[in-house]
């Protein structure tokens, strides 16, 4: 089958499919989590399973239906911070599933070479910026479009540049325009805590964003 070029593509590419950057950590935790999104029932049917794996674009625009032109039109060279970087593998390498009946996600991050702050590790702010992803991703999944009011990360020991980690986030409630979310970070086999996490969004609309207020 011919593919189109990618100016007549309608879908925007996916940047959560796997790269030849993801190494074999990454692979075997995404296999692990993407065996999960469909099942086979014992009559041979596919179903859906407990985890979806959520597309990633460069653009949150994207979602939107006709994003893909209001992303041409808008800020055309706006990109989303964790997806700018063209060189696979240099900087955010990452995946979210949801477990919507768990409500939870879980996110697989690989941190590239360009993430690092203390020498062979990786910037508190690059752990800053993934944590702000998941649970924000993850509270738009819950509540619908929000905004971060509140991040408290707690940092209990340092990730090392090049590895591969676990960020999972769960709710904590909802209250209103409020959902709390909590998230922690740690290595793939769950042995080490990396960094523990309570954020706070609000639900906010398209007003917000296009007047601030
Ligand atoms: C269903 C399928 C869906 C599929 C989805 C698929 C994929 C997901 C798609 C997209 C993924 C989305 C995101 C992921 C990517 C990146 C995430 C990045 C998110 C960000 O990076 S976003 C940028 C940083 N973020 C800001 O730039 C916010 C600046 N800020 C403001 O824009 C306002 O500040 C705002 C809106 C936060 C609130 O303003 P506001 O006017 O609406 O509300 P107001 O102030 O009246 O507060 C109302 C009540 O919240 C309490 N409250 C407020 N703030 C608080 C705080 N900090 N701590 C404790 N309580 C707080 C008050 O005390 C009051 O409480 P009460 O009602 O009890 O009195």
């Amino acid at each position: 089958m011919q593919t189109l070029p990618s100016f007549l593509s309608f879908k925007p590419r996916d940047f959560s499919l796997p790269n030849s950057s993801w190494g074999s950590e990454m692979m075997r935790m995404y296999d692990h989590y993407n065996s999960q999104c469909e099942v086979e029932t014992e009559g041979g049917e596919k179903q859906e399973g407990k985890w979806r794996r959520l597309p990633s674009y460069n653009r949150l625009l994207k979602y939107a239906t006709g994003g893909l032109y209001l992303s041409k039109m808008i800020q055309s060279n706006a990109r989303l911070f964790t997806r700018h970087i063209r060189d696979p593998g240099a900087a955010f390498e990452y995946v979210l599933f949801v477990n919507s009946e768990e409500q939870k996600c879980v996110c697989i991050f690989q941190a590239g070479h360009l993430l690092e702050g203390p020498p062979g590790h990786v910037h508190g702010g690059a752990i800053a910026t993934m944590i702000d992803t998941v649970t924000g991703t993850h509270a738009t999944v819950l509540s619908g479009p929000v905004m971060t009011a509140n991040l408290n990360i707690n940092y209990r020991s340092p990730i090392p540049l090049g590895s591969t980690v676990l960020l999972e986030s769960s709710l904590d409630k909802k209250e209103g325009r409020k959902t709390f979310i909590r998230c922690r970070v740690t290595s793939t086999d769950g042995s080490k805590l990396h960094s523990e996490t309570s954020a706070l969004f609000l639900s906010i609309t398209v007003s917000h964003l296009l007047l601030g207020v």
